[in-house]
């Protein structure tokens, strides 16, 4: 179980594009252990380009992003990997060795404790072995451990990528658009699931949601980006659906 760490704080953070996009504007946040913070906003806002930065997919123009009071943005070498490993992150398109079987890409999570040498050939150990059992059968996909990747539907895919996140025993758990190809149904089970690595697991998570409704459901605090700047963060208990109006209105209906 991951202790209890998995703070955030944003200071001051711009990230301009080499071709002068402005993806992030002067964004100030701190997300403290254990919230379940959604991130809102309009296709375009700065939502992705906002978890990249935190878990140093991107680098910022400026400005500092501390995780558990270490620079991120700064970190070289094992430091990095160290950061690196305390963050899992959930894509939109899973990101899973499509040609491996799921027990394989579930022991990737691991991949940050091993040696390159011994992660390249899978020599993975049999407590990571047993753990990745474990983790399967907690998203309800045990039956699926040598099932290739590719026969999987994208909710069982997904599910996959977050049993992998429980292998890497991270304190944050930062998901990108995790539902945004998938069916009401599954869509209930990836979110229930990213749920209870915050509430049982006692992971900090950062999802980017395009849905105000599933925001609501899961939320612990909504944040809103519009046009790369923070112009909206609420404890859920202050939230009401119509302050969202301000964050979907297509840039114009403004002006
Ligand atoms: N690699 C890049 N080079 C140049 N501009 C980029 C790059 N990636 C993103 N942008 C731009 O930065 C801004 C923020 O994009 P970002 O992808 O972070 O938004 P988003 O809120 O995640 O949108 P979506 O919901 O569509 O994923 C947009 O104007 C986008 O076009």
């Amino acid at each position: 179980m991951a202790s209890q760490t998995g703070t955030i704080q944003v200071k001051d953070v711009s990230k301009v594009y080499p071709n002068g996009t402005v993806g992030l504007d002067h964004i100030n946040l701190d997300i403290t252990s254990g919230e379940f913070v959604v991130i809102v906003g309009l296709s375009g806002a700065g939502k992705s380009t906002l978890l990249r930065a935190i878990n140093r997919l991107h680098d910022v123009t400026a400005g500092e992003i501390l995780l558990d009071g270490a620079d991120i943005t700064k970190a070289k070498g094992s430091q990095l990997r160290v950061l690196r490993r305390n963050i899992a992150m959930i894509f939109q398109n899973f990101n899973l060795v499509k040609r491996a079987s799921v027990a394989r890409n579930v022991l990737a999570g691991r991949v940050g404790y091993y040696s390159t040498f011994k992660s390249t050939f899978g020599l993975f150990s049999k407590a990571d072995k047993e753990k990745a059992a474990e983790n399967l059968n907690k998203v309800n996909m045990l039956d699926k451990y040598y099932t290739r990747a590719d026969e999987l539907s994208g909710g069982q895919q997904q599910r996959v990528a977050i049993a992998r996140a429980m292998m890497q025993s991270p304190t944050v758990v930062l998901a990108d658009e995790p539902i945004a190809s998938l069916d009401p149904k599954t869509t209930k089970m990836v979110m229930d699931d990213l749920q209870h690595l915050n509430r049982d697991l006692g992971m900090t998570v950062v999802v980017n949601l395009h849905s105000v409704p599933l925001a609501m459901a899961y939320a612990t605090r909504i944040v809103g980006l519009r046009a790369g700047k923070l112009v909206y963060d609420k404890p859920i208990a202050e939230v009401n659906e119509h302050d969202f109006d301000d964050i979907y209105a297509e840039a114009g209906d403004k002006e």
